[in-house]
């Protein structure tokens, strides 16, 4: 059961967020992921290291990498990105310019995949463990830090344009967001998971996870399924880092059989 004070915590962009997904957030009863029957955790070796994949949907997959960085990872992240200003965060509106809404609350700012010893060593650690995926057709990681009040409403990753006149340099050069990578680097004290309204699941996820799924159904059209948001921040302070891998020559897609929506086993080497 959820406290009245969070029930009925108010925060700037709340009007985009719906009782029932609110609930979805912070009542862990709500989660039906731990109720499916193929609800599974695995693991791998993968140069001599374990990966352990809590395997959160199975279709489309989504999959949590529980501890995949070293405390020192990520102390060394943090310490990169209080050398940065981090910036109110805009959104990207449907023909590609940005604009200040409340449907996101927090501050970010991109670093850049080789921007010194720890973004490298991040980077390193994600292509070594998670090799179904090519992260260099990715965008920039992009660093969010949300505060108390702060949150992202439910979207859609995947970047709807009326015409390719508006694609944005990425998709013209990359293709579209094939998959999200979101590593976590501090977790709040109360609230601040990330929900899939449309999954009936919520991630839970400590600083050192990383958790990936799908934007893309197997015919590389928008998977609607997979629609998300950042949960509100009652507590604390939430830093995550969100890496947009992009669709051209995914060695994934030269596998999937079917056009329906891609299954976990493509995010475990060997499997597939
Ligand atoms: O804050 C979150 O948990 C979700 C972030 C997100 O959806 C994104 O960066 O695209
Ligand atoms: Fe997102």
């Amino acid at each position: 059961d959820v406290p009245d004070e969070i029930k009925n915590f108010k925060f700037e962009g709340d009007n985009f967020w719906v009782p029932e997904i609110r609930a979805l957030c912070d009542d862990i009863e709500q989660d039906v992921t731990w109720q499916y029957e193929e609800s599974v955790c695995i693991t791998y070796i993968q140069q001599f290291q374990l990966v352990k994949v809590e395997v959160v949907s199975t279709n489309p997959g989504l999959v949590v990498y529980r501890d995949i960085f070293t405390k020192k990872q990520v102390d060394d992240y943090l310490l990169l990105l209080e050398t940065k200003t981090l910036e109110t965060q805009q959104v990207l509106t449907e023909n590609g310019s940005e604009y200040y809404s409340n449907v996101r609350r927090a501050n970010g700012t991109s670093v850049l995949q080789d921007e010194g010893p720890a973004a490298i060593s991040i980077v390193r650690t994600v292509q070594a463990m998670i090799p179904t995926i090519d992260f260099k057709v990715a965008e920039n990681i992009v660093a969010l830090s949300y505060e108390v009040g702060g949150h992202y409403g439910i979207h859609h990753d995947y970047l709807e344009y009326d015409s390719e006149e508006d694609w944005d340099q990425y998709t013209k050069e990359l293709g579209n967001r094939f998959g999200t990578l979101i590593m976590v680097f501090k977790t709040a004290e109360k609230g601040g998971a990330t929900v899939f309204p449309a999954l009936g699941s919520t991630v839970r996820s400590n600083a050192g996870d990383a958790f990936f799924w799908f934007n893309v159904l197997g015919n590389t059209n928008i998977d609607d399924y997979t629609e998300h948001g950042g949960c509100p921040i009652y507590a604390g302070n939430k830093i995550i880092s969100t890496f947009w891998v992009r669709m051209n020559d995914q060695p994934i897609l030269d596998k999937v059989m079917s056009p329906s929506s891609i299954a976990y086993e493509y995010l475990v080497p060997g499997k597939v």
